[in-house]
């Protein structure tokens, strides 16, 4: 594997590595110098709101589209390199090599509609040299018991099961996903979560693409927040936006029932000054901090 040793210059500790990153559409700068490391082993989730530039800072990485400027390695080459090149089975060597390292979970596999989820996974598993076990992966993603199903006629959160499975059939070495958990309901994207859990346990390095700030928080070592086409901050996430420093807000009702609110660096100290004034029990008491949600909300409102 060409994982773990040195290359280009590249630390052995880093999966992914970009530098000055730029690409237009036109007069349509959707990618504005743009720096990223991501680390061997861990979960990057990539954040931003629509438009931001998140789908083609992946594309680039995965060697779906050419950069205009900025260095990029991604498992120690440069993604541009094989361009124009598809899966494993491709006779490109090096190129070949790297793709079958790099998962990726499409969305949406129409061309196969008459095959079923068996008949897809094992032929995506025939591209890569060390593909795992189809019927273990079908199992793992939660389709087993649609294994003898045509994909035409699965659900849209199973469709995504299936788009998952084919991302991790080749046991790649690095995984993007891009939104995988949408149309998910809450126990399919709980089960998902942990068959992440799974595969960053096995280490594999998983880049995410998200919308949902609880799942980036339930899954990311770190996440980084894209706005107008620039990584604004890099951070895990429970300390994005200063969010460890941030005020508690303690919350309480008064004798006449009005809602009461502080916001407080010492709320242990507010509320027990509040259970002396009442003498005990605090009427409709909370303490809040701000969530991962309210501090990306700020952090993009803030540009
Ligand atoms: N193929 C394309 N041709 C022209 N413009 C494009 C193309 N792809 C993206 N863009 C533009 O580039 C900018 C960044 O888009 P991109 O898809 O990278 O954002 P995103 O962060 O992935 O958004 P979303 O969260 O909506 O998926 C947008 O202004 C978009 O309109």
């Amino acid at each position: 594997m060409l994982v773990g040793r040195t290359l280009g210059g590249m630390s052995d500790e880093v999966a992914i590595r970009v530098r000055g990153l730029r690409k237009a559409y036109g007069d349509n700068v959707a990618v504005a110098g743009l720096d990223l490391d991501v680390h061997r082993g861990e979960v990057f989730a990539l954040l931003g709101p629509n438009g931001a530039g998140k789908s083609t800072t992946v594309e680039i990485l995965e060697g779906y589209r050419r950069r205009d400027a900025g260095e990029v390695q991604v498992l120690g080459i440069d993604p541009e390199s094989v361009l124009g090149t598809r899966r494993a089975r491709s006779s490109e060597g090096l190129a070949a090599d790297w793709r079958s390292r790099v998962g990726i979970v499409l969305q949406g596999t129409g061309e196969f509609d008459e095959l079923t989820v068996a008949e897809v996974v094992s032929h995506f598993a025939g591209f890569y040299p060390s593909g795992d076990d189809p019927d273990k992966v079908i199992e793992r993603v939660g389709l087993a018991g649609k294994a003898r199903a045509r994909t035409h006629t699965l659900s849209g959160g199973q469709k995504r099961r299936l788009d998952v499975a084919l991302g991790i059939i080749g046991r790649p070495a690095l995984l993007f996903l891009d939104e995988p958990t949408t149309g998910f309901d809450p126990e399919a994207r709980r089960e998902f979560w942990e068959l992440i859990r799974d595969l960053s346990a096995a280490g594999t390095t998983i880049v995410l693409t998200t919308h949902y700030l609880d799942e980036a928080e339930a899954l990311a070592d770190r996440v980084g927040v894209i706005a107008g086409g620039r990584l604004i901050e890099v951070a895990a996430p429970d300390s994005l936006g200063r969010r460890r420093e941030a005020l508690a807000t303690v919350s309480w009702r008064t004798p006449d029932g009005q809602v009461e609110s502080a916001e407080s660096a010492t709320p242990t100290a507010l509320v027990t000054e509040l259970a002396a004034r009442f003498g005990g029990e605090v009427p409709g008491l909370t303490v809040t901090r701000p969530t991962l949600e309210d501090i990306y909300l700020r952090m993009i409102g803030q540009r």
